[in-house]
């Protein structure tokens, strides 16, 4: 039976797939089946004669004290289990997994130990191998610049690269080891909730890939703190591990690149100079804004504009001055628009506005005339102001056009005829637009016979001088008579005479036929009359201008000094070394150079000094102001001033009223043009006039003895009446109003110096009619005549200012007079100051005007060698029986 057992043991023993030892309490093997003897490769004599502690490893040898002592105190059936290494016979240490126990005896005393070891050297190394694959994998990840954070499928965070612990701590989402156990498809879930919309599209793509509904889930994701905008790309991808599921979400923050990508947009969409929308996103706003009205039933309009003369501040003040100019206007123009509304910039001086969103049949004046009003105001450029006008075109969707380009293309178009009618003005696109294009071209084809078939003639507008009242020049303006067409005005046809370039011939008949008139009205003893001609920009930019003149002057016999050349700033501002060159070579022939409407351009005064000009002609525009009042007045008054100091002449044009005259003449100005002179009118026409010799009132000269004028403004006739009969005798010009709206009328029309309201008046009271008069007109002596009963509102008059005087009614003729008396003498002082004031300007124009003289025959001189000067001279000289000597002719 113990046989039997014994046997069974020993093939238990040995056939067991582990080794089994037997061993003393001191470590001696005593008994070691096959399975331990192979595992370590010793012989069985070996074995026998080794120890545990012989085969153990260094490092672990001294731990078999230990376990035998935790064994021997430890209950009975207790027994140890460890990972050991021993050495084999080649010398090479093998991991074991041990499992120790104590055997006793009967009387429970310690009798051996018995240990199964198993050879669990391949796990060992596979487990090293894994561990070390982990720490490969967490140092690839960690080198990664993306956020790496890898959950299970519920979404705990099961470990994170460094990237993204880093990214958490910076953006104070979890900071330090906060990540552990924590959920991150709940973290964003309880985002959604608050409101972070990419959260929640984050958190239920996360579900999708965690179901297997997908492998993986791709986003952008946008996140907002107070200071910044960040972007990312987010990738939540599904593997499988060892049964479970991990789902590993990469972010990366692409904020540079998404910002590259933004800016990149907006370069591409935007006009660099200006920041505006280009071209190109014009038309998509536009497209956009269409698809918006068809829906909607709202009209889109497109308003085209373009600055007048801009290409002259770039030519004369450089690019630098031309970009800060288009930048003001950019900014401005994005002021007056609506947030709806779109201002793009088209290409040089070119903008278009789109106005979406409108109900209205028509577009409102207002909003037109906020645009031409903010590019109206001064730009101050190096401390210059500077003056911009512009002209508009507009368009509107549904009815000129169905697409964004040809909406545009007709805005264009209608921005193009508002210049042709004279800029600083805007005009409807109508389909009539397009007749108007083949008007132009029959125009065209009329125009080019004109000259062959002497359709021409030229009309003379005589220039006046405001201190002798005489005649003492004239301007040739061209008329076309056209057999069909009827008397065609310059201003049909000179813009596409210039664009034809038939301008030239044209231009040189003028020049031709108003110096032989001219000669003709010298020779019949008409007087040395100055001619002015017209010199449009195409014919100044002529190579040969000036010879031609030359010979025109050579050919006809006329005087240099008798013609006079009227360009504009604008053409002169073109290029502006080339315009000295040739205004120099004028000058040296002997003409007299005259810059027409002056004001209306970049009246730069730096550069009208290296001008040899001789004459301002002040534009009708501010002439047409100069009574109403100080303001408006103020700026033919500062060319006046301006002129004078340089020792130039000055001719206002466009003189309507004797009031305007009468102004002028006080500011003194030197001359005047105009209707209420005369019109245009033909040759023969002026030969009359001549003849008559037509001359200017002696109260309107310049330096007159003034004639007393008194405005009474009463609605009772009666009164009116009785004060002239108690006037009659003083000599005193009286004007009479029934109200004070006819007064201001009178005012404007003539020179007042006194005046006289009564202060019961319906409509406006005399209190209020002279505060008027005050503020337009601040020169006048402003009386009031009233009853007691007001004295209030009369006596805060007075204070103010507006009130010089109040008389009682009713009055005392003596008194009266008296007071009136006091009145004149008073403003004739005002006036003698302001005229000895003028005399002593006039004095330092002549003077200024001989320094100017001086210095350009000195320039030509050095400049041209003498030899232009040599033929005014000689025309000078042949002349000279005929010509005056006086230079302000
Ligand atoms: N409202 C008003 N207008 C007044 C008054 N006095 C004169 N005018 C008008 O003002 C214009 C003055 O000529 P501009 O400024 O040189 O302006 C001229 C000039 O720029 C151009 N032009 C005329 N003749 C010629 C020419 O022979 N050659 C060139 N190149 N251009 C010419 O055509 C423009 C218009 O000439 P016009 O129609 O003759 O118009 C003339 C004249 O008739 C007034 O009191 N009130």
């Amino acid at each position: 039976m113990l046989n039997e057992s014994t046997q069974r043991f020993h093939a238990t023993f040995d056939l067991a797939p582990v080794g089994i030892v037997h061993m003393a309490l001191d470590g001696q093997f005593l008994l070691f089946n096959a399975q331990f003897r192979d595992m370590l490769g010793y012989g069985d004599d070996e074995i026998s004669s080794l120890t545990i502690h012989q085969i153990a490893h260094p490092d672990e040898g001294a731990d078999f004290g230990p376990t035998i002592a935790r064994l021997l105190a430890g209950p009975e059936a207790f027994s140890h289990r460890c990972d050991r290494r021993y050495r084999c016979q080649d010398g090479d240490f093998i991991w074991t997994s041990v499992a120790i126990s104590l055997v006793r005896d009967g009387r429970q005393s310690p009798k051996h130990l018995i240990a199964v070891i198993e050879n669990i050297t391949a796990r060992k190394q596979m487990e090293h191998a894994l561990r070390q694959s982990e720490r490969f994998m967490k140092s690839t990840i960690d080198a990664l610049s993306q956020h790496i954070c890898v959950t299970d499928e519920d979404g705990t965070i099961l470990t994170v690269n460094k990237a993204w612990q880093e990214f958490a701590l910076e953006n104070g989402v979890l900071l330090g080891a906060a990540w552990e156990r924590k959920n991150y498809l709940a973290i964003h879930e309880q985002a959604a909730d608050m409101g972070t919309h990419d959260a929640g599209v984050l958190a239920a793509g996360l579900r999708e890939v965690a179901c297997g509904v997908r492998d993986e889930f791709n986003m952008g994701y946008r996140r907002n703190s107070p200071t910044a905008q960040r972007w990312f790309t987010v990738r939540v991808t599904r593997f499988p591990a060892g049964g479970a599921t991990r789902l590993v979400i990469a972010h990366e923050d692409v904020t540079q690149t998404r910002q590259a990508e933004n800016e990149l947009q907006y370069l591409v969409h935007h006009d660099k100079l200006t920041g505006l929308p280009n071209r190109s996103l014009l038309q998509d706003r536009l497209r956009q804004a269409i698809v918006h009205a068809d829906r909607y039933g709202y009209r889109v309009w497109v308003i085209f504009i373009d600055l007048d003369r801009f290409k002259l501040v770039n030519d004369t003040l450089g690019h630098k001055a031309g970009d800060c100019l288009l930048n003001t206007i950019a900014t401005r123009l994005k002021l007056v628009l609506r947030g709806t509304d779109t201002a793009a910039r088209f290409g040089g001086d070119e903008f278009v506005l789109i106005l979406s969103e409108c109900f209205e049949e028509g577009l409102a004046p207002s909003i037109l005339h906020r645009v031409m009003s903010t590019i109206a105001e001064p730009v101050v450029i190096e401390e210059q102001e500077f003056f911009l006008s512009c002209s508009m075109g507009i368009a509107v969707y549904p009815n000129d056009a169905a697409d964004p380009e040809t909406l545009v293309d007709h805005a264009d178009r209608a921005m193009y005829r508002a210049k042709e009618l004279g800029r600083n003005s805007y005009q409807f696109y109508a389909a009539a637009m397009n007749e108007f294009s083949l008007e132009r071209l029959r125009l065209e084809k009329h125009l080019r016979n004109a000259l062959e078939r002497d359709e021409f003639i030229l009309h003379y507008q005589p220039q006046v001088d405001l201190t002798t009242g005489e005649i003492v020049g004239m301007e040739a303006l061209i008329r076309w008579q056209h057999p069909e067409l009827g008397m065609v005005p310059p201003d049909q046809f000179i813009g596409l005479a210039e664009e034809t370039g038939l301008i030239v011939p044209i231009g040189a008949w003028v020049m031709r036929t108003a110096c032989a008139q001219n000669k003709a009205w010298q020779r019949s003893g008409l007087g040395n009359l100055r001619i002015a001609v017209n010199l449009s920009a195409r014919q100044f930019a002529q190579e040969n201008l000036v010879e031609s003149v030359a010979s025109v002057l050579a050919e006809t016999g006329l005087a240099p000094q008798l013609l006079d050349i009227e360009i504009t700033e604008s053409i002169v501002m073109t290029d502006v070394e080339e315009a000295v060159n040739t205004l120099n070579a004028f000058k040296a022939l002997g003409v007299k150079l005259s810059i027409d409407d002056f004001g209306t351009g970049y009246s730069s005064l730096s550069y009208l000094q290296r001008f040899p000009i001789d004459v301002l002609k002040i534009d009708r525009s501010f002439v047409a102001d100069i009574t109403e009042g100080a303001d408006k007045g103020a700026i033919a008054n500062a060319i006046i001033a301006m002129a004078h100091n340089l020792g130039i002449d000055v001719i206002a044009e466009g003189v309507e009223t004797e009031a305007q005259c009468d102004t002028l003449s006080q500011n003194m100005c030197d001359q005047i043009q105009g209707y209420w002179f005369s019109r245009p009118v033909a040759a023969e026409t002026i030969e009359t006039m001549l003849q008559e010799k037509k001359t200017l009132p002696a109260n309107l000269l310049r330096l007159r003895a003034p004639q007393r004028t008194l405005l009474i403004v009463d609605d009772e006739r009666n009164v009116g009446l009785a004060l002239r009969r108690a006037l009659r005798s003083t000599g005193i010009r009286i004007l009479m109003a029934r109200s004070g709206r006819e007064g201001l009328e009178l005012l404007a029309e003539n020179r007042v110096d006194v005046i006289l309201a009564d202060q019961r008046m319906p409509g406006m009271t005399g209190v209020e009619f002279l505060r008027t008069a005050k503020q337009k007109y601040p020169d006048t002596m402003r009386i009031v005549l009233s009853g007691y009963t007001e004295l209030q509102s009369i006596t805060d008059a007075v204070n103010a200012g507006a009130v010089y005087r109040f008389l009682t009614k009713p009055w005392e003729d003596d008194q009266l007079r008296k007071h009136l008396e006091e009145a004149f003498a008073h403003k004739e002082m005002v006036d003698e100051n302001r005229r000895l004031n003028l005399i002593v300007q006039t004095a330092n124009k002549d003077l200024a005007a001989s320094n100017r003289q001086l210095r350009n025959i000195v320039a030509q001189k050095q400049g041209l060698g003498g030899q232009p000067l040599a033929i005014g001279q000689r025309m000078e000289r042949e002349d000279a029986s005929e010509v005056a000597t006086d230079d302000r002719q």
